[in-house]
This record gives C-alpha cells, structure tokens and sequence, in this order.
C-alpha cells in the first residue's frame, strides 16, 4: 500500500537525521495537501503546514486554511509580501526588465525562494526537517524554482505523476474542491501550469509511465528534460 510505504519512508528518513517531525508551504493546492496528510500520519502534531501569502489570491489561502482544518494539520500564516516588496525595489534600482513577460518570470521566482527561506528557519528553530511537494511530472520537465520549492530535505511525493497525487488525495480524505481546483503555481494572477508548460499533465502521465505520446509531445518533454538537468543535479565541480 503507497501510503504506508511513504508513511515508512517519511519516519525513516526523518528519525535517520535525527530530526522530530517536518515542515512544509501550505499552498491550498493538491500537492502540498497530500505532503501534509502523508506527514500528519507519520508525525502526528509534529508537523508544521505554513501558509506564506505573497501576492497570493484570498482563495487559494482559504483553500489552505480548509485543508488544514479538514486533516488536523498544524499551521501557521507567514506573509512574505512586504518583504518581497522591500526586495524587489531594492533589485530593480539596480537592474530592471524591460521585457514584459521576462520580469514576470524572474520576479515570479522570487516567491518560491523566499517561502525556502522561511521553511528552513522553523525547520531548525524546530527541529524538523523541509518536506517538499514536488511531483514526478514537475521534477521530470524542471516545472519548479531552482532553490525555491526546489530547495528542500525530502520528496516525499517525487516518484508519483499527478494522476497518482489524485489518486492518494482521494484516498487520503482530501476535500473535493482541492482535488479538483485547476494546478497553478500562483507566481502571477491567472498562472496554470498547462498553459505555462505548453503541455497537459494527461500527456505528460502517459509518457512518463508508458513512453508513449504523439511526436510532438514527446519531443516536447524530452526537450524540457534536457534543459532541466541542471536542476536535478548540484552544482558541476571542476575534476583537478
Ligand atoms: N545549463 C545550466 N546549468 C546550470 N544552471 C543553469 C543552466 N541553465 C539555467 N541555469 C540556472 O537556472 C536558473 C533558471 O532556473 P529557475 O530559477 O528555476 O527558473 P525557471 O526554470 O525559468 O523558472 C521556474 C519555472 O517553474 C515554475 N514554477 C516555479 C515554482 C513553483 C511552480 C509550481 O508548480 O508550483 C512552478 C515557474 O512558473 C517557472 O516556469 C537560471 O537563472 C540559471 O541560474
Ligand atoms: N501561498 C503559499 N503558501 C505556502 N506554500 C506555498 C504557497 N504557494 C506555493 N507554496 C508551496 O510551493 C509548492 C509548489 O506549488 P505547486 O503549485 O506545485 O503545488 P500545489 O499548490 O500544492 O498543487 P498544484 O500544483 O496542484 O497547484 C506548494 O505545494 C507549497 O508547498
Ligand atoms: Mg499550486
């Protein structure tokens, strides 16, 4: 049964670092509410689900609020958009993009690495260790931010596409409205991840676990796999 393996696989790798429980970004989105129910069975109330507004829409954070409620898990709000207001001024006098679509892209990436940054603060404050929420489609095509939601301890949910993320939430008792809420990564107003990465998650499934696909999309994949190796990897060190 995948969830008491992941369970198992959760204790063992927290208890192997001599750690208490876990930590992870409460988003309102499917992901990270399957982090935190496979985490709230590991670690009981030795878990912490933050909430970490930046720009966010009202929705998404009651859709949060919701999740935590639903599965009993811990949380707290942290909001990150003064700071990264304070940041992104400072950034822009020194550089600014005048591309449109560029500057979105880089300021939306300031997000996600902000949220890491608070993640580890009470990850060692605690005692816990960062869990994140990547899925096997998104580490796959390098669909996350290098150091952002990238940059944690533990994947617990690294090895499943998201067909199986749905499949886990409906068995884990995550509400409907959350299963079926349309995946974005809400780095900026109206943000889906089909449309940003040009592909559907149906298509991007099927390949990953058949090697199957029309032409155009598995030349499409295993273009984004290609450009994402250096994601999956750290950083390149020179042989002396
Ligand atoms: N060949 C190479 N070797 C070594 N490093 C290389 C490199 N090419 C780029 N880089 C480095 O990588 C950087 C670009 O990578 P990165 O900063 O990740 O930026 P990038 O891949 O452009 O952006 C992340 C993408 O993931 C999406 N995202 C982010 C966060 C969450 C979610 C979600 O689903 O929730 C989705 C986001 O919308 C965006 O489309 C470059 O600035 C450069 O520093
Ligand atoms: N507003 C937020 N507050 C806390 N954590 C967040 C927030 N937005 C994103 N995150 C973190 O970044 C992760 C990556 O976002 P992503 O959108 O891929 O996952 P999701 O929202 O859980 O599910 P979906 O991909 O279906 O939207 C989230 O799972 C969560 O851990
Ligand atoms: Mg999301």
């Amino acid at each position: 049964m995948v969830v008491d393996l992941l369970t198992e696989w959760l204790k063992t790798r927290v208890q192997e670092a001599g750690a208490q429980g876990v930590v992870f970004g409460l988003s309102g989105g499917i992901d990270s509410a399957v982090v935190g129910a496979l985490s709230r069975r590991a670690f009981g109330d030795d878990v912490l689900g933050i909430i970490m507004p930046c720009q966010s829409s009202v929705q998404d954070m009651l859709d949060a609020k919701l999740v935590a409620d639903e599965l009993s898990i811990p949380c707290i709000m942290v909001e990150l958009d003064d700071a990264y207001q304070l940041l992104l001024g400072q950034y822009e006098a020194f550089v600014k993009i005048g591309n449109e679509e560029k500057a979105r892209q880089v300021k939306g990436n300031i997000k996600p690495r902000l949220r890491m940054i608070t993640l580890y603060y009470f990850a060692q404050a605690l005692g816990y260790l960062v869990v994140g929420t990547s899925n096997r489609d998104e580490l796959e095509v390098g669909y996350f931010t290098k150091y952002g939601d990238g940059g944690v301890d533990l994947m617990p949910i690294g090895a499943l596409v998201k067909s199986q993320v749905r499949e886990l939430a409906k068995f884990l008792g995550v509400p409907e409205c959350i299963i079926n809420k349309v995946p974005s990564a809400g780095l900026y107003e109206n943000q889906t991840d089909e449309a940003e990465m040009g592909i559907r998650y149906e298509d991007l499934d099927r390949y990953l676990l058949t090697g199957e696909g029309t032409d155009e999309i598995v030349r499409k994949i295993r273009t984004m796999q290609k450009l994402s190796e250096h994601k999956r990897r750290l950083p390149p060190i020179p042989e002396l």
